[in-house]
């Protein structure tokens, strides 16, 4: 049998918070956090990774970090590996978030190549996917979600070391969001898409996060739905309290 889905709920705090903000913010997540089965996990700016680590003291949450090279080390002016990630105490890294895909053009191969690197860290992806309002109008959610799983999800991936994110484009940082029932349609066809790609066992154990405009308002709905296994929060992960109401609306 299957063991159930531990459901996530991961803050992606983008481009914000300065040093001390953020040290305040990962207290206050931290303070709030231990009461449900589920993992948090906050995602901060590169620079506040290590001292977020070195300040939280009760390992209550997961750190993770917004993106990483492709290499392992070398000359890459300005950029961080997977390996700089994991030895600033990250267990997590985005890739492929739709912010990196179009502000600095990153591929499917790209995002792929960076999941492979996070996975030789023995750290988790979370590969972000996602449809632009334009496609979804022009009912092409599946083929655009199919596409990006091809190119963006390594063979190597299992339920251990990636979490799927699907954030419709047109939802993050909008105030939009898709119903439940639409919601959950998508995540059940993302679900029997990576089965195809992966196998049953791999898929039915795979976590599918929701992202855009999640909040403690409309979270709880989303959260039952059988295929969404928690969200990838940006503007509500900033204030601690919203952050922790969505935590609260996790089933069971
Ligand atoms: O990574 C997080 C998503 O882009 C969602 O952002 P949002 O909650 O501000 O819409």
């Amino acid at each position: 049998m299957t063991e159930p889905r531990r459901p996530v709920i991961a803050g992606n705090w983008k481009m914000n918070c300065l040093l001390d903000a953020g040290l305040d913010l990962a207290q206050a997540v931290e303070d709030g956090a231990g009461g449900r089965d589920c993992e948090i996990v906050i995602c901060p700016p590169h620079v506040l990774l290590h001292p977020v680590n070195v300040a939280l003291e009760d390992n209550l949450l997961g750190l993770g970090a917004q993106d990483c090279h492709v290499a392992e080390k070398g000359a890459h002016t300005g950029d961080v590996s997977a390996a700089m990630l994991a030895d600033a105490g990250c267990g997590y890294v985005i890739v492929g978030h739709s912010e990196r895909r179009v502000d600095h053009g990153e591929s499917d191969d790209l995002v792929r190549a960076k999941a492979e690197s996070v996975f030789a860290q023995e750290l988790v992806a979370i590969i972000c996917i996602g449809e632009t309002e334009a496609e979804r109008d022009d009912g092409r959610t599946e083929a655009v979600l199919a596409k990006q799983l091809d190119g963006s999800v390594p063979a190597g991936s299992n339920a251990a070391n990636t979490i799927i994110a699907y954030e419709p484009v047109w939802a993050i940082g909008t105030g939009k969001t898709p119903t439940a029932d639409e919601a959950q349609n998508v995540h059940s066809f993302i679900r029997r898409y990576l089965a195809e790609k992966l196998g049953d066992d791999i898929a039915s154990g795979m976590r599918i996060l929701y992202g855009g405009s999640m909040k403690p308002s409309n979270a709880a709905e989303l959260l039952a739905q059988a295929d969404i296994d928690g969200g990838l929060i940006g503007g509500a992960s900033l204030n601690a309290g919203d952050f922790h109401g969505i935590v609260e609306c996790l089933p069971g």
